[in-house]
């Protein structure tokens, strides 16, 4: 189906009042949608389902749930805006009262950190628009363009809510027992042509993420791998990743539940951060650091297992494949409105200042798109 006649059906579902997601996975040409039939909210309660999942930050809260078998999955190719489309917009001044809360708020956590009762804690915060481009599918079709390396969606529903984002953090993909993650922390702008350098502070609080994710892996799995740490760009940013892989000896439920929130957008350690955030940030992050994505998907996989190729030699197996992103560089929109939602990691070498402009750069991966 073309481009255009997908966004026709996302339109339509939309304006029918009925859930859906659209979405694209990292650095693909496919865009995939899950178009719900009836508007029931759906949840998971083990990740056993087959479906796309929408999990906010606190885990005590439910995750939602697109059913396969109650949605009808459409696709087509992605076609990238003319470059006359691209956006290229002036950043906008935020309201002094959020920057100060802001400042505030990450100083009393580097109080915290000092005195030890927690070692890292991600600070973020809302900030709302009034929109002039309103229509959610015209803004995806934004974000598919600017945002090749991200996972991009569109996620709806009519009881819920609408949210957008272009994320480059991968929470879990699964393929049979096979499984990667990455601890994803550590931000700087990207300057054209010049090589980053990162401090000692921003190694170390990737580093806290890594040996979290290892730790916490360890009980559940096997054959684990942790590559070397390596500069990713996002947007107009660049942070520092280590991919981590190996076999899968537990279930999805258990090993998300290690996983999630991890100290990239939770803290250290992690209940304690958890109950800092929930007590201490001014508004409800709700789907903001939580994770998304499609959970146990039969994928068709052909190889063939002959190089002198013959035709009814070709080897079909059917593999559960689960693939799960962390909601950030998001956005939730209303009629009139959109809220996006950013944040950082702090430790105890973090200047306020610093951090306030760390979430400020990242505001624009959204800001951009809208104006
Ligand atoms: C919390 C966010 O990003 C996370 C925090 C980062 C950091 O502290 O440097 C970097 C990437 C993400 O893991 C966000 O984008 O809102």
């Amino acid at each position: 189906m073309s481009q255009e006649e997908f966004l026709k059906s996302a339109q339509n579902q939309f304006d029918d009042a009925l859930p859906f997601v659209i979405y694209r996975k990292p650095n693909t040409l496919v865009v995939k949608g899950l178009f719900q039939n009836n508007d029931t909210v759906y949840t998971s309660e083990n990740l056993t389902e087959n479906g796309f999942v929408f999990s906010p930050f606190n885990s005590e809260k439910k995750t939602v749930l697109i059913p396969f078998l109650e949605s009808v999955a459409l696709q087509s190719n992605f076609i990238d805006l003319k470059p006359e489309e691209y956006s290229n917009k002036i950043e906008l001044e935020t309201l002094p009262q959020t920057k100060s809360f802001h400042i505030n708020l990450v100083e009393k956590a580097i109080q915290t950190i000092k005195s030890n009762h927690l070692t890292k804690v991600v600070i973020s915060r809302e900030e709302e628009f009034l929109l002039k481009e309103s229509n959610p599918i015209q803004l995806f079709k934004r974000l598919l363009s600017h945002y090749k390396s991200a996972f991009v969606y569109c996620w709806y529903h009519p009881k819920i809510g609408l949210w957008l984002g272009a994320t480059p953090e991968t929470l879990l993909t699964v393929t049979g027992n096979r499984f990667t993650t990455m601890a994803l922390a550590g931000t700087q702008k990207y300057v054209d042509n010049l090589k980053p350098v990162w401090l000692p502070k921003e190694k170390e609080e990737q580093q806290l993420v890594t040996n979290f994710i290892v730790d916490n892996l360890n009980k559940l799995v096997s054959s684990l791998k942790v590559l070397d740490v390596e500069t990713v760009k996002a947007g107009k940013l660049l942070h520092l990743q280590t991919k981590i892989s190996g076999t899968l000896n537990s279930n999805l439920k258990l090993v998300v539940n290690a996983l999630h929130p991890t100290p990239a957008v939770c803290g250290l350690p992690k209940e304690k951060s958890k109950k800092f955030i929930l007590e201490n940030e001014n508004y409800n992050r709700e789907f903001y650091t939580g994770f998304l994505g499609e959970i146990n998907n039969k994928e068709k996989t052909s190889r063939n297992t002959n190089r002198r190729n013959v035709e009814n030699n070709v080897y079909t197996s059917i593999k559960t494949v689960t693939n799960l992103y962390v909601n950030l560089r998001c956005m939730q929109l209303t009629d009139v409105k959109a809220k996006l939602y950013v944040g950082g990691g702090i430790t105890k070498d973090s200047v306020p200042v610093d951090e306030w402009e760390e979430t400020a750069n990242k505001a624009q991966t959204m800001k951009k798109v809208l104006f």
